[in-house]
């Protein structure tokens, strides 16, 4: 049998196109192999298509050689695997030019070989199908039609002689706009004229022009430009954002020049004598061989209906490198931080700005916004906006940085390449997460276990998920358990029934990890040590608090547990109590608290413990400072503090409840210490204060320090501040007595930045 379809295919494939494309070196996206000929041999690819979908009749119907006949209708006619069966495929219309086959962009399958879209070929609008057997006519009837190939090569064979063009490269692209079709609309949302599209460059088999076709899919309308209608030059192409425009030539169609063109039903066909003599030579697209004399007929929708077009290049993972934007989120139990970073792919990232808001759980709450070294905004109030919501304080950071002229790298969603989440209780994830739609509710289901965050985190992300395109942003989460997981069985072991402990998934997790990572990293650098020598007590001091003690640069045991309630108290946590503390508090704790929600399941008594607790239930504040400030007044109160019949003024009762809550704090971080240095055997480098109250509160590291002095730690003779002052950029600096071992250090910890560091080292994320 010889045959018949490849009467259709005169030229071999010589695909020199898209692959050199030079605005986007490191991106090319060069899926034709250029040397590829199509052989019979490649051809004999089968292809499938379902009739009956989806109804118990559903066949699939496997179908071998094709042959194009006829004209009105112009039909596709296949030989099917069984002698006699025949399918017929109608086309909608008899010009070949005016045939979009349909494939999908390679983000749709993100991680499969972008080629392999290829395989599964379909069209916009139901076509005609006429199925015969040797019974008759079994089927005939519009449908939609699916052809799914065994080889690229035979759809791509298939899908030129079609179109009477052989496809010669195809892009995948982000977003394709023009002068009037905006890339964005005024809400940063991208619109442009068609997104998430597969570009296809097509050679036409008499001209040999070269078109290029995609699916405008917000009109819903497939175009098709003739590539002679552009400037050779590439206008303003953006490496770093991996954006070419090109400019079109002469006038837009409608202008009296153009219409007078000879172009049939405003086609984009280069009938122009004129238009013969150019070459497209600009190095992105292939030189045009003019063999041909004339236009084979254009499409009745393409056209310059532009003045340029602007495409954007995917950021597909599978092949793409380069650098990008980081925003790296971390909401904290009373505040939510977000650093903005430039990075490349296994390069540390670079910190272009910052912003908070904290204060949310001691309003007012607070913006406060750097743009490199500069402060943009100082202290903003922003409670009417954030109301101690974290989400919501999100937003408002997010505006911020959006709307900020002097920082250009992000000017709308679509400039952020990777969004890190910090995520408290990450459960048994050992590494960071890509996040989508499907995998989000895997994290939902750990909410319960940190009830201050993990659905406070989910809320950001949700919104990142909901206002972010998925094209253009990955959401990352990052677990602070994560570092832990190095604990030994005997730590991490509560003494309960294993079997329950096994099934519920009970047992030491410990956060501020993603703290403690960089904590340990920095200072390994600072005391020039190999990281895996490095033993030393880390103290992560912030609303939430907790203590690790970290032996050969891993950690081995943490204050935090199951949950971050458990060890040092905080800004509203018990910290650890008996166990059976809770029955005794009141007789409803076990009943669900009104704050629990549909995603939230709360106990009266992990609301007590954890949100009215701490020194917000002691001292009546949940800014550690206040607490600090009051402590010189507080003196004398100290000494007296058994005398319960003292007629304090209501200042001094304040002031003894702030040296209670001082006290009390110091105490319990001082037990973690000793009991750390024990379990380190005694080799501990150095005993590292960091967080918000641990590197800038002077008055509790001394009174720390002072209490652990037995065990040989011992502040600098001046002020305990490290020598009267410390260079303001440093990330560790030394507070201890000269020559006196182990050292005390601070370290400003920089959970952000961890994040960023951590995905920008994570191939799966770029
Ligand atoms: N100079 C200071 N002295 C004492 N405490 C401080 C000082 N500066 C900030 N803090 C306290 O640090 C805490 C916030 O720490 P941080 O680590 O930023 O919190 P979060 O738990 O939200 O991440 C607040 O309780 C704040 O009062
Ligand atoms: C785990 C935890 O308590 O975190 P934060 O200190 O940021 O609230
Ligand atoms: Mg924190």
């Amino acid at each position: 049998m010889a045959p018949s379809w490849r009467s259709g295919s005169s030229s071999s494939f010589t695909s020199s196109a898209l692959s050199a494309a030079p605005s986007h070196p490191q991106h090319a996206v060069s899926p034709v192999d250029s040397t590829f000929t199509p052989t019979s041999a490649a051809i004999s690819a089968l292809t499938a298509e379902k009739l009956f979908e989806r109804t118990p009749n559903e066949v699939t119907v496997y179908l071998g050689p094709w042959e194009i006949v006829g004209a009105n209708p112009r039909r596709l006619l296949w030989q099917c695997s069984y002698a006699g069966e025949v399918l017929e495929h109608f086309l909608p219309s008899d010009n070949p030019s005016e045939l979009f086959p349909h494939t999908l962009h390679a983000q749709h399958r993100r991680f499969g070989d972008p080629r392999e879209m290829e395989l599964y070929l379909s069209f916009q609008e139901p076509h005609r199908i006429r199925y015969t057997t040797r019974e008759g006519t079994v089927h005939d009837e519009y449908i939609e039609v699916k052809y799914e190939f065994t080889t690229i090569e035979g759809s791509m064979q298939l899908q030129s002689d079609l179109r009477n063009r052989d496809l010669i490269d195809w892009f995948d692209v982000d977003v394709v706009w023009s002068d009037t079709h905006r890339r964005t609309d005024s809400y940063g949302s991208v619109r442009g004229l068609g997104t998430i599209q597969r570009i296809k460059l097509w050679r036409d088999r008499y001209s040999t022009f070269h078109y290029l076709t995609f699916y405008a899919n917000h009109r819903r309308l497939w175009k098709e430009y003739l590539l002679d209608d552009f400037d050779r030059d590439l206008r303003q192409r953006d490496d770093r954002h991996k954006r070419v425009q090109l400019g079109a030539r002469g006038n837009r169609r409608g202008s009296a020049s153009e219409s007078s063109s000879g172009r049939g039903g405003g086609g984009g066909g280069s009938g122009r004598g004129q238009s013969r003599e150019r070459r497209f030579s600009t190095s992105i697209f292939s030189r045009s061989s003019r063999h041909g004399t004339g236009n084979s007929g254009a499409s009745a929708q393409s056209g310059l209906d532009i003045r340029y077009l602007g495409i954007q290049f995917s950021r597909n993972p599978s092949v793409q490198t380069g650098s990008d934007v980081i925003l790296s989120v971390n909401a904290g139990s009373s505040s939510v931080k977000v650093s903005v970073y430039t990075a490349e792919q296994g390069q540390s990232p670079t910190p272009i700005a910052e912003a908070q808001v904290s204060g949310l759980t001691a309003p007012p709450a607070i913006l406060k916004y750097k743009r490199g070294d500069e402060t943009v905004v100082k202290d903003r109030k922003v409670e009417d906006q954030v109301n101690g919501q974290q989400d919501a304080a999100f937003a408002v950071i997010l505006d911020t940085l959006i709307k900020d002229d002097g920082l250009p790298d992000i000017q709308h969603k679509t400039d952020v390449g990777i969004i890190c989440h910090r995520i408290v209780h990450g459960g048994d994830y050992t590494k960071p997460q890509l996040i989508s739609a499907e995998t989000y509710h895997h994290l939902e289901a750990l909410n319960d276990l940190a009830p201050l965050h993990n659905a406070n985190s989910l809320g950001i992300v949700r919104h990142c998920i909901e206002d972010f395109p998925s094209q253009s942003t990955r959401n990352v989460a990052c677990f602070d358990s994560q570092f832990h997981a190095t604990i030994p069985k005997h730590i991490r072991t509560y003494p309960i029934n294993q079997d329950v402990a096994r099934k519920n998934k009970l047992r030491k997790y410990g956060f501020h990890g993603i703290s403690y990572s960089f904590i340990t990293r920095a200072t390994a650098e600072f005391l020039g040590k190999k990281q895996d020598e490095l033993n030393i007590i880390a103290l992560h001091l912030g609303s939430g608090a907790s203590a690790a003690a970290i032996k050969g640069g891993k950690s081995w045991d943490t204050s935090m547990g199951l949950t971050p309630l458990a060890g040092l108290p905080g800004a509203t946590r018990s910290g650890s109590v008996d166990p059976s503390l809770v029955f005794h508090y009141a007789s409803d704790v076990g009943k669900l608290s009104p704050a629990s929600t549909k995603d939230l399941h709360i106990s009266r008594a992990e609301e007590i413990l954890n949100k009215q607790a701490g020194w917000k239930a002691l001292a009546g504040t949940t800014d550690f400072r206040v607490i600090t400030k009051s402590l010189s007044s507080s003196q004398g109160s100290r000494d007296n503090n058994n005398n319960d019949d003292d007629d304090e003024d209501g200042d001094n009762e304040t002031a003894r409840r702030h040296r209670l809550t001082f006290d009390l704090v110091v105490d319990r971080i001082c037990g973690f210490v000793g009991a750390y240095f024990v379990s380190l055997h005694g080799r501990v480098d150095a005993l590292v204060f960091a967080g918000g109250i641990g590197e800038r509160s002077d008055a509790l590291r001394e009174a720390v320090v002072e209490r652990v002095g037995c065990l040989g730690f011992a502040l600098d003779d001046g002020d305990g501040k490290g020598g009267g002052g410390q260079d303001p950029t440093a990330v560790v600096w030394d507070v201890g007595k000269r020559g006196v071992e182990p050292r005390v250090l601070v370290c400003q910890t920089d959970e952000q930045f961890e994040m960023a560091r951590t995905c920008a080292e994570d191939e799966e994320c770029w």
